[in-house]
């Protein structure tokens, strides 16, 4: 916690009191504690985003694919505007987030950092590193829907399978905490700082009109306005009502909530979506697809917390299990990313991915474990693709649910393989999402 900066700002006798909010997956205004936080206590507030250094995997690709960077993008224009109108403005800087968070410090005479928990190694370590160069960290733990303090099991006690998770939370009846508004007026930036002034262009990729998550439309632009008005044509249209029926299938926009890609940036909270559905069943009622939608951000949550509980353990080859670090073919796995292993079902959905940055998940499934079961590929090198491409890339669930499938984390049942003859025919009866992806 805090150990420097003030309750509130007028709380301090001297001149001015500068704090720096760093925004990482939280790009809104409502509903961001920390932001909040940091407001109440500074004078001047400097709203900032890093943009990362380009990098490399070890697997021999891009780490953030074009999908990627340009939904991030639409999303930071967005969050700038909604800044800019309570009276700041978003401040973008390129680097290495530590030395250039230690640069804004000596610079601004900031006395703190406000920021959010990002439960990952990487991100973990970052804040190790500011903290070491002496700088006062505030985080707040803000992006699961449910508050830690209030379930019945402490970090280190969280049932590792999340049926008994569920019954758990729902046993004591738990509930999420409502979503805190946005703070109308911010403190100005100090002077000498533009907001706008580092933006990098972000050119759209090609837009394909197959996608399921046309991110080119503004409709599905990456920020807090877009997510919120989907939210609201989602609810509006009756669709949680049909989510449990239409969940499983491979391709349409309206078959799943498309919420993740705005949940990734936390352009929209899992709060907010918790609000939204229960003023839903109040006006029309509970159903299995209401109570469904709850359920799979129940399992969000659970991956969140389970990243709280075992930490880097989840990254190792073996993953929690002692297991020998899994076998790896260099060219059946360029044959998977590009969608040419000669299986139509799995080349579709790969095609898919690299072509649109989204894939459902019954498709993300069965496209992890044919690179895993039947390719005898490494898992994480497939968690790296999937970082690469999607655009609602999220660390948690992203690594979770390949530890899941690869039999490596938590799950008693050691991996699940999916045929994938039988799952063209469960899902794909007539072809239609073959014969759509039968070419890149
Ligand atoms: C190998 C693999 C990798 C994945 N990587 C990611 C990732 O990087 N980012 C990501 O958000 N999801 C990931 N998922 C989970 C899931 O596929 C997506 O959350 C979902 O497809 C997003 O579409 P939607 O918002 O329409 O989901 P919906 O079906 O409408 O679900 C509503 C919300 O519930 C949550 N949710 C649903 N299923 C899962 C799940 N299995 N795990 C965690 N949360 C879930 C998401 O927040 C989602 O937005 C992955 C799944 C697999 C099998």
């Amino acid at each position: 916690m805090l150990r420097a900066l003030p309750p509130h700002a007028a709380d301090q006798s001297h001149a001015m009191n500068t704090v720096i909010h760093w925004f990482r997956a939280d790009l809104r205004l409502a509903d961001n504690p920390a932001l909040t936080r940091a407001a109440h206590a500074a004078d001047r507030l400097i709203p900032v985003f890093i943009h990362p250094p380009a990098q490399r995997t070890a697997w021999g690709f891009e780490r953030v694919g074009p999908h990627r960077r340009h939904f991030l993008a639409t999303a930071l224009a967005d969050l700038d505007a909604q800044l800019r109108a309570a009276g700041s403005g978003l401040v973008e800087l390129h680097g290495d987030p530590v030395e250039r968070l230690a640069d804004l410090v000596s610079h601004t005479g900031a006395t703190g950092i406000v920021c959010e928990v990002i439960p990952a190694p990487e991100e973990e370590t970052q804040i190790a590193a500011l903290r070491a160069a002496g700088i006062t960290v505030e985080t707040h733990w803000q992006s699961t829907l449910l508050d830690p303090s209030t379930l019945p099991f402490d970090a280190a006690n969280l049932p590792d399978v999340f049926t008994a998770f569920r019954q758990n939370v729902e046993g004591a009846g738990i509930r999420p905490p409502a979503p805190i508004p946005a703070p109308t007026r911010l403190p100005p930036l100090p002077d000498g700082l533009f907001p706008g002034a580092n933006r990098m262009p972000a050119p759209p990729p090609p837009a394909d009109p197959r996608s399921a998550f046309p991110y080119a439309l503004p409709a599905f632009h990456g920020g807090a306005s877009a997510g919120r008005a989907h939210l609201a044509q989602y609810l509006a249209r009756g669709l949680p009502h049909s989510y449990k029926t239409t969940r499983n299938r491979l391709a349409g926009i309206d078959d799943s909530s498309k919420f993740s890609p705005w949940l990734a940036l936390g352009a929209l909270s899992a709060r907010q979506i918790h609000a939204g559905l229960k003023d839903f069943e109040a006006r029309r009622g509970a159903s299995d697809g209401t109570y469904w939608l709850w359920f799979e951000l129940l399992w969000r949550d659970h991956f969140r917390l389970l990243h709280r509980k075992h930490g880097r353990h989840l990254y190792r080859a073996g993953g929690l299990t002692g297991s020998a670090p899994p076998t790896h073919d260099y060219a059946a796995f360029a044959r998977w990313q590009t969608g040419n292993t000669g299986h139509p079902l799995i080349d579709a959905g790969m095609r898919e991915l690299a072509a649109t940055g989204y894939l459902s998940n019954r498709m993300r499934q069965i496209v992890a474990s044919y690179l895993i079961h039947d390719l005898a590929c490494d898992w994480r090198a497939g968690a790296a693709w999937f970082e690469a491409q999607l655009v609602d890339f999220d660390v948690c669930s992203n690594q979770g649910n390949w530890l899941y499938i690869t039999g490596r984390g938590t799950d008693p049942r050691g991996g699940r393989r999916f045929n994938p003859d039988k799952q063209a025919a469960e899902h794909d009866p007539d072809g239609a999402y073959q014969a759509c992806w039968s070419t890149p």
